[in-house]
């Protein structure tokens, strides 16, 4: 099976690694060319362009940053829709809003070409393992189709609904990692300034009720835990802006539904005001420095 993969960034890249370890014949495609090198070292093709990659592929999936840019890439006037062939398989892993998620299934019907998205969970270290979590939005037979390659990165494939609703169920999982992220930090930073070990206190609330994946799989507090962005000056993993994108994709849900959020509104402010403070090209996990009062650490 010809696969075409693009958006190779710090997710896409190790993504495309384990489909050409599960034997795929992968063509990539990125705007940053070190990206595509570093994949070709690793066996795959690399196309001069998005329409290259695309042609002749039975699959195509992208790993791109957000809604316009999966928009442009399928729909625009550059778009690949025309390049692929009938039959296609499109497998969008971005996380982006609903409505461009069903609007991008129905253009590309046009063309006969199938579509899933299929955002993920399981950050950095899930990509780079093959154990990320696909949420999979999109009909039965779709999503059939899709399993089998989404085995070969992932875990556990779940099939939320129709087009669009896999992104519904993302962006509620993102929202809560927010506020939970920023509420860990938040009560690690009050026993730092009470002079306890961030250590010592990280086990004690991952082992009470307290406990949550932020504390025990991604710990923000430098120096707590090895091969996470909070040990490596926040860089890598999850940025900052794009956690500000996927807060203000829950509001704009939330507002569609009238729906209630005020930990999620309260999150993106927080998340966004960081931001401005320069935080935006690092890990989400660097909130934890919003709240160091004694910035020494
Ligand atoms: N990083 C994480 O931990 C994580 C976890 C879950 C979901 N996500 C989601 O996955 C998506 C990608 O995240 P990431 O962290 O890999 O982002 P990233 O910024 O590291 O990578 C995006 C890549 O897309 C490329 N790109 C942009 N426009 C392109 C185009 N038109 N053609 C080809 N390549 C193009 C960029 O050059 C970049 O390499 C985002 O929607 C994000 O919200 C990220």
């Amino acid at each position: 099976m010809n696969i075409a993969f693009i958006g190779l960034g710090n997710m896409g890249g190790p993504m495309a690694t384990n489909l050409l370890k599960a034997g795929f014949k992968v063509t990539v495609f990125d705007l940053v060319q070190a990206q595509c090198d570093e994949l070709a070292g690793q066996g795959a093709k690399v196309a001069e362009s998005a329409p290259a990659a695309a042609k002749g592929a039975d699959v195509v999936v992208s790993m791109l940053p957000a809604g316009q840019h999966v928009r442009a890439l399928y729909t625009g006037d550059q778009g690949i829709g025309p390049s692929m062939g009938e039959g296609t398989l499109v497998i969008d892993s971005s996380t982006i809003d609903e409505a461009t998620a069903r609007e991008v299934a129905e253009a590309l019907a046009d063309y006969e070409v199938d579509f899933v998205d299929a955002p993920v969970s399981g950050g950095v270290a899930g990509a780079q393992a093959g154990t990320l979590t696909f949420i999979v939005g999109g009909s039965d037979s779709q999503f059939a189709r899709a399993k089998p390659v989404l085995e070969a990165m992932g875990k556990n494939i779940f099939h939320a609904g129709d087009h669009g609703a896999g992104q519904v169920a993302k962006i509620c999982n993102n929202m809560l990692l927010a506020v939970l992220m920023a509420g860990t930090s938040e009560a690690l930073q009050l026993g730092i300034s009470k002079g306890l070990d961030p250590k010592v206190l990280s086990e004690i609330i991952a082992q009470s009720s307290g406990g949550n994946w932020t504390l025990d799989k991604y710990n923000p507090c430098p120096g707590v835990m090895e091969s996470v962005p909070s040990s490596n000056n926040y860089d890598g993993g999850f940025l900052v802006d794009l956690m500000c994108k996927d807060l203000g994709l829950a509001l704009d849900s939330a507002v569609d539904s009238k729906s209630s959020t005020p930990m999620g509104a309260l999150a993106r402010s927080l998340y966004a005001m960081h931001s401005q403070q320069g935080w935006g090209r690092k890990d989400f996990s660097s909130i934890f420095q919003m709240f160091n009062h004694s910035k020494e650490q």
